[in-house]
């Protein structure tokens, strides 16, 4: 499945059992040679909290804590597949409990409305070393020159840098550099971000874990919150990103929503001795 061309392997785990050693099967399953291919792995897993419950491993195998356009293609295959047939669901994430509201065509979900929560500010829950709550356009040194950053965590964390126009030199060259920057003890996902107008921005992400994405939900909150909070934007914006248009809004009341597609694109199966 993927949520505007950030695609995960899904498995259903109400139906199949995994082996424990998740992170490696998220590597092989994510190779996009020798695997199936993917940006990772997500699972679809019971529990007595929620509707279903989320984990999501990174193609390198490292498990975060939250995945937004996981999380809409998580309540589509639930819908879909008769897991929870209900247009409003809650999902049990590393974030807490997510409400998500379903548009339904044809018995199939098309489009997903997630409330996302709160975004989290204080940089040591971020977690940076940074300060500020939230660091804003904090300076962050890199090869060759001084990023001015702003840092939010939507469960988990972005690093944020508005630019004037995306290039292939910030997303390939500065993201691995602020993946790993020692200013964030779990390392980071940075986004890259060209304001368009005060409710439309373009964006690039170099993510945590998987590298370049054509898409992704969490940075995209996280980016819309700090274009709000650099007073870059208004609290309702339209992100652009390479696989898609994810439309966000930061009410009032502190809750981030994002809406967007979800897409089942095929099933098979993958022979666990591998
Ligand atoms: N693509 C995901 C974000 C994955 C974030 C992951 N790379 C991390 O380690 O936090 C999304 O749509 O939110």
């Amino acid at each position: 499945m993927h949520g505007a061309g950030n695609d995960y392997v899904y498995v259903n785990c109400f139906e199949e059992s995994l082996p424990e050693d998740l992170p490696s099967l998220a590597r092989q399953v994510s190779d996009r040679h020798t695997g199936i291919g993917g940006d990772g792995l997500i699972l679809i897993c019971p529990t007595d909290e929620a509707d279903v419950q989320m984990r999501m491993f990174n193609a390198d195998g490292s498990e975060s804590e939250m995945c937004g356009n996981g999380i809409r293609c998580v309540a589509k295959y639930a819908y879909d597949h008769g897991i929870a047939p209900r247009e409003e669901m809650k999902i049990l994430t590393g974030n807490g409990i997510l409400t998500v509201q379903l548009t339904v065509e044809n018995q199939k979900a098309t489009q997903v409305r997630v409330n996302m929560g709160k975004p989290i500010l204080e940089a040591s829950k971020i977690p940076t070393k940074l300060e500020g709550a939230p660091p804003l356009r904090q300076p962050l040194d890199v090869v060759g020159k001084t990023l001015e950053v702003t840092c939010v965590s939507m469960g988990n964390p972005h690093c944020v840098t508005f630019v004037d126009e995306i290039t292939d030199e910030w997303v390939h060259g500065v993201g691995p550099q602020v993946e790993v920057h020692p200013a964030f003890p779990n390392r980071v996902n940075a986004e890259f971000i060209q304001i368009v107008s005060p409710r439309e921005m373009i964006m690039r992400v170099w993510e945590r874990g998987s590298g370049e994405t054509q898409a992704c939900g969490t940075g995209a909150c996280a980016s819309a919150v700090a274009a709000v909070l650099n007073g870059l934007t208004e609290r309702t914006v339209l992100c652009h990103l390479p696989g898609g248009d994810l439309a966000l809004e930061w009410a009032e009341s502190g809750e981030v929503y994002m809406t967007g597609p979800a897409t089942e694109v095929f099933s098979g199966e993958w022979p666990l001795e591998n």
